[in-house]
């Protein structure tokens, strides 16, 4: 797995998950299928960290010049749980006055309560869906993007043509998936869409773009630390005898010591909803646990 052969014999693909941790000056750079597998990952997440930036910052915007106060990814299975996951683990470290919100049931009441109470001048959609086909993420998507419209209008914005539409959506909506061309077509400048590959399973993805809603909420270095033990970017340098600094080997051992953060984060969220599941009335509405919905397939996706 960790060379990149193909051991997903039935799609033919890679399993590659494990090279979304690996340091960014990692030897030998990891090449599969003749492309530079460490490459395509650092530019992505440096694009994700440097969007998270802007968004924390202020210097991105809602279309009337607001700050952005609230994140909302719409997604579903391995585009939504990583995510909730760690949000609800490390909500006390989001420090950029930017809180998240995540909405994955088709059921519209999902929806209706997670954009309840919200502004839609400092509201930001992050629709994370790796085929953009998936039914409950697209309709929740339209279903959003029609709460901005009216949302805006009800606030004395102007939206009243397809350009003004268009420049809202611009505004208020970001897309993590691998189908940037379905991105496009559903309104969303490509160039504020983040892309991940094939080789990424969804269920293995928080550590790829879908963790943008942590990467703004919580700031790049924290999405980027746990994992891995320091920044992004900055993995530790060794020296050799003669005191030149030498890249780090990688291997499956430090591997999997950069996972054990999240594993925590897992092991406490899964004593959570054990917990729940035995107390439900003592339990807020997790999406893990058996109780949170009237659909409990769905729930436990
Ligand atoms: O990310 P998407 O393509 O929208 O897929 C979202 C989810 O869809 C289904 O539930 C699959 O079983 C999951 O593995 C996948 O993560």
């Amino acid at each position: 797995m960790l060379a990149g052969e193909h051991i997903n014999t039935t799609e033919d693909r890679a399993v590659l998950h494990t090279a979304l941790r690996r340091p960014a000056d990692a030897e030998p750079a990891l090449v599969v299928d003749g492309q530079n597998v460490d490459e395509d990952v650092q530019e992505v997440l440096g694009r994700v960290a440097e969007f998270a930036e802007r968004v924390r910052s202020g210097e991105w915007t809602g279309i009337t010049g607001k700050k952005v106060e609230t994140v909302v990814n719409i997604g579903i299975g391995g585009s939504d749980l990583g995510p909730v996951m760690v949000y609800e683990a490390l909500e006390p470290y989001a420090n950029a006055g930017i809180s998240a919100r995540f909405v994955s049931n088709i059921d519209p009441t999902d929806i209706g309560q997670k954009t309840k109470g919200l502004d839609p001048e400092t509201t930001l959609f992050i629709v994370a869906s790796k085929t953009f086909t998936t039914l409950e993420t697209l309709t929740n998507a339209r279903l959003a993007r029609t709460w901005l419209w009216e949302a805006l209008a009800a606030a004395g914005v102007d939206v009243s043509d397809d350009a003004k539409k268009a420049d809202a959506v611009a505004h208020h909506f970001v897309a993590v998936s691998t189908a940037l061309d379905k991105v496009a077509d559903f309104g969303i400048d490509p160039t504020n869409a983040f892309g991940f590959w094939d080789w990424v399973g969804g269920r293995y993805s928080v550590d790829s773009a879908i963790g943008l809603s942590l990467a703004i909420a919580l700031g790049p270095d924290v999405f980027g630390e746990p994992p891995r033990g320091l920044p992004r970017g900055r993995p530790p340098r060794r020296r050799d005898a003669a005191g030149a600094e030498r890249s780090r080997p990688h291997g499956p051992a430090e591997h999997l010591v950069r996972q054990l953060p999240w594993l925590a984060v897992a092991c406490g969220s899964a004593l959570r909803a054990a917990a729940c599941t035995a107390s439900p009335h003592t339990c807020s509405n997790r999406p893990w646990s058996p109780t949170a919905s009237p659909c409990a397939g769905t729930a436990l996706r």
